[in-house]
């Protein structure tokens, strides 16, 4: 599971309705996916449960017979509804023993993480994958922590064997910073949504090739 998950983790595209919204967000998904994105978080921080729920079956719809999984971000009770492949939970959402409970056991839960001390409590029984950042500041989420920097990033990653994927603020231009910190993946929102050719923006990102790919 954890050699899948990382591939799954390497090109991970977590989505803005809002950002993508001149594309939309399913043709913005189906054209990241031709360009190479491996996973898809369904990102929707305005939206009511129900919301989530036809937006994750229209994404579920659009990735099937792609292998690349869709996670919905913050809403576990959506995941479930939308028999989704997991579910992406911050420190202020719901405690990662309640949404794997809710999950159950073949689910993805990936958890945020901004300092040592959040690393060190993430624990494996509960959490496949840890999201850590931001490396970067960015506009795309106003209530950011402090920024890690590629530096800041390694420390985080040498904290924990869960699989990990950086965020915040990355553009191809961080591929060799952010490979040199050892994260297995790099998750991205403005450098594919809102761009005028998805598939070009995540195709932009191919030299993004951890160690323990092939
Ligand atoms: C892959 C990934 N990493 C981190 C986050 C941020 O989650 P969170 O801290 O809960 O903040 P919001 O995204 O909910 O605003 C993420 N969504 N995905
Ligand atoms: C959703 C999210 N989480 C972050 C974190 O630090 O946990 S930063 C972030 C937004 C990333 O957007 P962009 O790729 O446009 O900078
Ligand atoms: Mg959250």
């Amino acid at each position: 599971m954890t050699g899948q998950l990382k591939d799954h983790l390497r090109l991970y595209l977590v989505t803005d309705p809002q950002l993508c919204a001149q594309t939309g967000i399913v043709e913005t998904v189906r054209r990241a996916v031709a360009g190479g994105v491996t996973m898809v978080q369904l990102r929707a921080k305005h939206a009511t449960t129900a919301q989530r729920i036809d937006l994750a079956m229209a994404l579920k719809a659009a990735l099937q017979g792609t292998g690349v999984p869709l996670v919905i971000n913050d809403d576990v009770t959506a995941a479930v509804a939308a028999d989704a492949d997991g579910a992406h939970i911050g420190q202020g959402d719901i405690a990662p023993d309640k949404a794997r409970a809710m999950l159950g056991p073949d689910r993805i839960l990936g958890l945020s993480c901004e300092t040592p001390q959040t690393v060190r409590d993430a624990d494996p029984a509960y959490v496949d994958y840890l999201g850590l950042g931001p490396v970067f500041g960015t506009d795309t989420k106003t209530d950011h922590a402090q920024p890690t920097g590629f530096d800041g990033l390694a420390d985080l990653i040498a904290l924990s064997s869960l699989p990990n994927v950086a965020i915040g603020g990355l553009k191809p231009d961080h591929i060799d910073g952010v490979l040199a910190s050892g994260a297995d993946g790099m998750a991205v929102v403005s450098a594919i949504c809102g761009q005028a050719d998805p598939k070009a923006a995540a195709r932009a990102f191919h030299s993004f090739k951890p160690e323990h790919k092939t």
